[in-house]
This record gives structure tokens, C-alpha cells and sequence, in this order.
């Protein structure tokens, strides 16, 4: 397999039982992703963006299609015919998931959830710390709060705390689903500090952002998603 993700007509839609409908989210959707590539999706609220990386993260599956991956551990994977087993080592080990809301784990501080990912990731326990010190403090999270459950923190917190979790792992693939959209300037500039140095690291991103300007000058290649359907804008 050439690229490292190569999707082919995929298609989602969702069944509401309840009320007797079918919701076509997204259909006959192609993407090619080389190692180290950068591309961007565009569109409308609802146009089905984050269905398609939900769908490669394996959070959705999908009706028609493939999601060919292809894994450092499995070789060309089909994320569509994928074990649980399978789905749950990439996540740990080689595909990063960021979106703008944080899953909170019970009893686990900030400094708890940044070194859990690194240690997963096979990083011994000294630089494990470490690592989880420069990116705590890169995202200008307070010192106090580290060793507090993320819980009780703010919106903004949070979120530049789950930034943090993902991008520390600099995973293979990384899924970026509108992670700023609620950050405030300098937050956002720091995320594309992070984003320009997993870049040079020959990190792969497909990434939604709302903000056009922020993406431009990030992005190899750029998509628009219009009724759940993909034309290439640049
Ligand atoms: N779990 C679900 N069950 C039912 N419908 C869903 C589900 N997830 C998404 N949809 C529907 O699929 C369509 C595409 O949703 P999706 O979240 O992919 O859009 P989006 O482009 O990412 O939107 P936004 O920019 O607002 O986040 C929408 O009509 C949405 O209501």
C-alpha cells in the first residue's frame, strides 16, 4: 500500500427508528493520504465532516466503502473490517483522535491523563513526566491545577488540556476534528505551534477547522464538503 490512508466511496447513513428515517450523512467519499500529508476539510455545519473521521477512528461504521490504513503493527488494514481488538491498539498506539470536548476519566488528575497516553505509547516513566510537564506548561496550563481532576476546570482548560493529551503522543495519524473552534487567539496560535512541529516530525493530519485562515497556510490539501459529498478547493 502506497499511502498511509486511502479511502474509497465511503458512504454513512443513520437510521432514526423513531421516527422512521434515514439521514444520509456523507457518500461516495475518496481521500488519499501520503505520510507526512496535511489535508484539510471544509463545509457547512452538518455537511458531514466529522462523520468521515469519526468512520476512520472507527466510532462510526460505515455502509459502503473501505478505510484502508496502513498500520505500522497490522500492515494495510481495512478500519472497516477491523477487530474491536485492533481498533482499540491503534487508538492507543498509532491513530490520535483530538475534538473540542474532553472525556473525563474518573479519579484522574491532569498529569495522570497526559502520562497515561505517553506511557501507553511506550514511553518510560522519567521521560514520560517530563514530556508531560513541557506540554502542560506549552499550553500555559497552571501549575496548580495539574495534580487537580479535570472535572472542575473551565471549557478552556479542558480543552487545551485534551489538545495537549493527543498531540503529546505524536501518533502516525492524527484526526483533528475543529479542536480550536472554542479557543481563544493565543490558544489557538499555540495548537498551530504544535500542529507546525508534528508536521516536521512527518506527522499525517486530516483535520475540520471552521477557521479558514488558520488552515490555510497549514494545509497540503484542502476539501469541501457540501451535502455530504467532497470536491477538492486547493
Ligand atoms: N450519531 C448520529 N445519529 C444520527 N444522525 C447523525 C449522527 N451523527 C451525525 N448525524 C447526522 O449526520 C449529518 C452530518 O453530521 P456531522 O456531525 O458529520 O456534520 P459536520 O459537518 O461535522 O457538522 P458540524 O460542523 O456542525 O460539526 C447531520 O445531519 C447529523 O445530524
Amino acid at each position: 500500500m502506497e499511502n498511509l490512508l486511502e479511502i474509497r466511496e465511503l458512504s454513512k447513513s443513520f437510521s432514526l427508528h423513531n421516527l422512521g428515517k434515514n439521514i444520509h450523512a456523507v457518500s461516495g467519499i475518496d481521500i488519499r493520504l501520503g505520510e507526512g500529508d496535511f489535508v484539510g476539510i471544509t463545509g457547512k455545519s452538518g455537511s458531514g465532516k466529522s462523520t468521515i473521521l469519526k468512520c476512520i477512528y472507527g466510532t462510526y461504521r460505515l455502509q459502503h466503502g473501505s478505510i484502508w490504513y496502513n498500520s505500522k503493527k497490522f500492515g494495510p488494514l481495512n478500519i472497516a473490517e477491523a477487530t474491536n481488538r485492533q481498533m482499540i491498539y491503534l487508538r492507543k498506539h498509532e491513530i490520535g483522535y483530538v475534538s473540542q470536548f474532553l472525556n473525563v476519566m474518573p479519579r484522574t488528575t491532569a498529569r495522570q491523563l497526559v502520562m497515561q497516553a505517553l506511557i501507553e505509547m511506550g514511553r518510560d516513566q522519567v521521560h514520560a513526566e517530563k514530556e508531560t510537564e513541557q506540554i502542560l506548561s506549552h499550553f500555559e496550563l497552571d501549575p496548580e491545577l495539574w495534580d487537580s481532576y479535570p472535572a472542575t476546570f473551565s471549557g478552556g482548560e479542558k480543552l487545551r488540556l485534551n489538545i495537549a493529551r493527543a498531540m503529546v503522543k505524536k501518533p502516525r495519524l492524527l484526526l483533528l476534528d475543529e479542536p480550536t473552534a472554542s479557543l481563544d487567539y493565543e490558544s489557538k496560535m499555540k495548537v498551530k505551534v504544535l500542529i507546525e512541529q508534528l508536521m516536521q516530525e512527518g506527522t499525517t493530519m486530516l483535520g475540520i477547522f471552521h477557521d479558514l485562515e488558520f488552515m490555510n497556510n497549514l494545509c497540503d490539501r484542502e476539501y469541501n464538503m457540501q451535502n455530504g459529498v467532497f470536491t477538492l478547493s486547493h
